[in-house]
């Protein structure tokens, strides 16, 4: 059974592949409404044309020709549009044309079935062919009877197949007609022969019975046998539906294929169910008719939905939201490049590098320099037979003969086979946020999660993606740029992504940097229930909001799992396009950005504690849409330990004190010898690149947030599963005071869905798995669902609400 129908289910898309102009309901009734006019008129048109085609006939090919009258009740359109399907078309039968259309205007207007008219369709035209042609044989006495096209398609006929013929030809199409569109079989029209005799003798017997008493048996014969036949035969609606559904019964064991027939028959035209109960005497034409409908129904559920409400838009609730505005961002080179060239510096740095490197006795074949906004690097090709190794071993010796601080040598730059020297510009430039949130870069990002670093040495915007990094790890000691850096990543989400697509967890011990995104809250920040500050500052709440996240992260790999697909990308696309049903706990799922300022301190205080659901986060959160940036002063081994390492290939080193620093941060030097002031170096597992990171003061922060703050905003922060701390954990709890707040909320969501089970809970009522546990063990307790049955859900002990509300008063 369920091979057959998911077979028909995968062919569909093919088949009905449609063109890329969509139809929308409004189109739909707009269209609808002119077809049903438009026939209407042909009607008119038609007939009174029968009236006044003769006198009209002078009026023909004179359209244009204002002064020039006709007598067909739609003027010349009337008599132009009769005289072409009447006169030269297909006569009398026009008028199914007529109807054909009115029929079309109907369907669209009150969106039906399509299938349905294409039948009207094929079999209508045939009709009118038949009946064109049938009336070509009288055309002779009255031209209008078959038109031209009914009068040559007969003298056609008849020059091959002779009258005789064609009679018997047009015999042969009607006998299809009866049989394959109205279902007519020899057996049916003798069981309506048969009937009808039984009607006459019982109204026979009747009318005897009045008269005749001593004939009463002979009635009670026929009474009998009469109902059993009815079924067959009788036309009206209702009777119909009746018919189909005992015949569905009778059929049950013999359709191959599953079916939901009350509703899909329920939806067809009467015309559709009429022909089922007609065709009862052939089983399998019943099964294959109920089946056709059944697949036109499934395909295009969402497809229908999409057309009528148009694709699910996460934004509506906050429809009239608008993105903070570039001049909200300060300016800091206004007025001029963000770039100074000072010819004689470079002219200086280039002598002091070639003559450095003569002194151990290595000659250069050429330089060249790129300036960017802090360093200048300066590209080196050695002359031929000079080996790389060399250079780099003289790493150190280099810089400290070049005397200047945070100068870094690259041998050789990756792919390019020069050596890069990076001395860093006298007068360093900031990069602005507002420079790199304006680049084209930012602006055209077609990334999940844009995030606008700086800008690199050669002075170009570094966009990158956090949802494919997909975890940030960031390091650098105090005043060297850390919080801009985070700042700055939060600044880049807020001019791009809207309140409904990113949620931020904000973790600050230092209560200080993070704070103006409070104003925000209510927008972009996600919360525990029941607590009330968004951004955590309490290390003992970071644990459970950690916890609280791999419930988010468990809940959402269910959702994911349910609908079939990898990644939080295809998950809200298929929301989108109103594939998943929002009764099964499918919901439009943000990314979340969890923000850890001061992780050392954490990991200091908290220990394990922390580690445990921040590695579980990083290994498995990624497909999900939760994000991780853990920013730490201090990047001792303790701290960013080989697990969370493990999980964290992008990273961020500002600058650090000692090289080790820079090893346990970028498994490489060079963090060491940066200068600070948000110079950084970052990678995502292979290559290094130093950037500037932009510059956000916290003076820009809060006229951002001022103005998202503004704006309407949702009535709670996001909520997040609710997490119970295991030792908080108080087993059954029978006594009645005792029991969960949401005990009543969550017997009700059982009873509802009937269906005993922590995990609907948990999605319904965003509870921790704990908590919801609890209640179940308390329903349980209460006598509203069953035991534990292992793998099942319980079951549900009350029927519905009303008992439900009986229940809980009778305790
Ligand atoms: N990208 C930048 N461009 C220019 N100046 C910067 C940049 N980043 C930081 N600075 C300068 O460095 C100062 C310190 O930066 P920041 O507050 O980000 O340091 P931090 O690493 O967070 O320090 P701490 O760990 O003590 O909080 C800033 O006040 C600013 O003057």
């Amino acid at each position: 059974m369920a091979k057959k129908s998911s077979k028909t289910k995968k062919k569909a898309p093919t088949k009905f592949k449609k063109p890329d102009f969509k139809i929308t309901r409004k189109h739909k009734v707009i269209l609808g409404s002119f077809l049903i006019l438009f026939g209407i008129a042909l009607v008119i048109a038609f007939t009174s044309f029968l009236f006044n085609w003769q006198e009209d006939q002078s009026t023909l090919g004179q359209f244009t020709n204002r002064s020039v009258e006709a007598n067909n009740w739609l003027s010349k359109f009337g008599a132009e549009i009769s005289n072409f399907f009447i006169y030269k078309g297909f006569g009398l039968a026009s008028f199914s044309l007529a109807v054909l259309t009115i029929l079309s205007g109907v369907y669209l207007f009150f969106n039906l079935n399509r299938q349905g008219l294409q039948k009207f369709w094929f079999w209508g035209v045939l009709v009118m062919l038949w009946f064109s042609t049938f009336l070509g044989f009288f055309a002779t006495d009255n031209a209008l009877l078959g038109g031209m096209i009914g009068f040559e398609t007969n003298d056609f006929l008849q020059d091959y197949l002779g009258l005789a013929g064609t009679a018997l030809f047009l015999f042969f199409v009607l006998i299809i007609y009866l049989v394959a569109r109205l279902n007519i079989t020899p057996e049916l029209v003798g069981k309506y022969f048969h009937k009808t005799k039984e009607e006459l003798n019982a109204d026979f017997d009747e009318a005897k019975q009045e008269s005749q008493t001593i004939e009463e048996e002979n009635t009670s014969v026929v009474a009998n046998t009469a109902p059993v036949e009815e079924n067959a035969t009788t036309k009206t609606e209702a009777e119909l539906a009746i018919t189909f559904e005992k015949k569905q019964e009778e059929n049950s064991i013999d359709i191959p294929i599953e079916q939901e027939p009350t509703i899909k028959v329920e939806d067809k035209p009467t015309e559709e169910r009429e022909k089922i109960v007609i065709k009862s005497d052939n089983e399998e034409d019943v099964a294959m008719e109920v089946e056709t409908i059944e697949e036109e129904e499934v395909d295009t559920l969402s497809e229908k939905l999409v057309k009528d409400f148009g694709e699910f838009d996460p934004t509506l609730e906050l429809k009239k939201y608008k993105f903070p505005t570039i001049d909200l961002l300060k300016d800091y080179n206004a007025g001029g490049s963000s770039i100074t060239i000072d010819q004689a510096e470079l002219e200086e740095n280039k002598d002091n590098i070639v003559n450095t490197l003569k002194n151990y006795k290595i000659e250069i074949a050429q330089i060249k320099a790129t300036v960017g906004p802090t360093v200048t690097l300066y590209e080196i090709v050695p002359e031929a037979g000079i080996r790389i190794s060399k250079i780099k071993n003289l790493e150190d010796d280099i810089a400290l003969s070049l005397a200047a601080l945070g100068i870094r040598i690259i041998a050789p730059i990756p792919g390019k086979g020069t050596i890069g020297i990076e001395v860093p510009n006298k007068n360093s430039s900031i990069v602005s946020m507002r420079s790199v949130v304006a680049s084209p870069k930012f602006q055209n990002a077609e990334m999940e999660l844009p995030i606008a670093f700086g800008k690199t040495i050669s002075n170009e915007t570094f966009v990158v993606d956090l949802a494919k990094m997909p975890h940030l790890l960031m390091a650098g000691a105090t005043g060297q740029g850390k919080s801009v850096g985070l700042n700055c990543i939060l600044t880049s989400l807020l001019y791009q992504k809207h309140p409904a697509e990113v949620k931020f967890v904000l973790v600050d011990p230092k209560k200080v940097e993070l704070t103006l995104f409070n104003k925000i809250e209510r927008h972009y920040l996600a919360k525990l229930p029941d607590t009330d500050e968004a951004i955590i500052t309490d290390n003992t709440k970071v644990i459970n909001t950690l916890n609280s996240l791999c419930i988010e992260m468990d809940n959402r790999y269910d959702l994911l799992k349910d609908a079939m697909v990898r990644n939080l990308k295809e998950y809200n696309e298929k929301f989108k396009a109103r594939k998943l049903n929002p009764n099964d706990g499918h919901k439009f799922l943000p990314y979340i950005v969890l923000v850890v300022d001061e992780f050392a301190d954490l990991i200091m205080t908290a220990g394990k504690e922390v580690e445990t659901p921040i590695a579980r986060l990083a290994q498995l959160a990624r497909a999900i849409g939760i994000h991780l940036i853990i920013a730490t002063q201090r990047p001792s081994v303790n701290v960013i330990t080989g697990m969370i390492k493990a999980n964290f290939p992008a990273r961020i080193a500002f600058r650090v004190t000692s090289k080790i620093d820079s090893r346990t941060i970028l498994d490489s030097g060079g963090a060491d010898q940066l200068i600070g002031r948000g110079d950084m170096l970052y990678t995502q597992g292979n290559d290094l690149v130093r950037i500037q990171c932009a510059f956000v003061d916290t003076p820009e922060v809060e006229k951002i947030t001022d103005y998202i703050g503004s704006q309407k905003a949702y009535p709670d922060a996001h909520l997040l599963p609710e997490y119970v701390g295991e030792e908080s954990g108080t087993g059954l709890d029978i006594d009645i005071s005792e029991r969960d707040k949401l005990f009543t909320q969550a017997a009700e969501v059982i009873v509802t869905a009937q269906q005993g089970s922590a995990s609907l809970l948990q999605r319904k009522l965003k509870l921790g798995y704990n908590r919801a546990g609890r209640i179940i063990d308390q329903l349980e307790a209460a006598g509203i669902v069953g035991p534990f049955e292992g793998s099942k859900a319980r079951q549900v002990l009350v029927p519905d609400l009303v008992a439900l509300e009986q229940h809980l008063n009778n305790e």
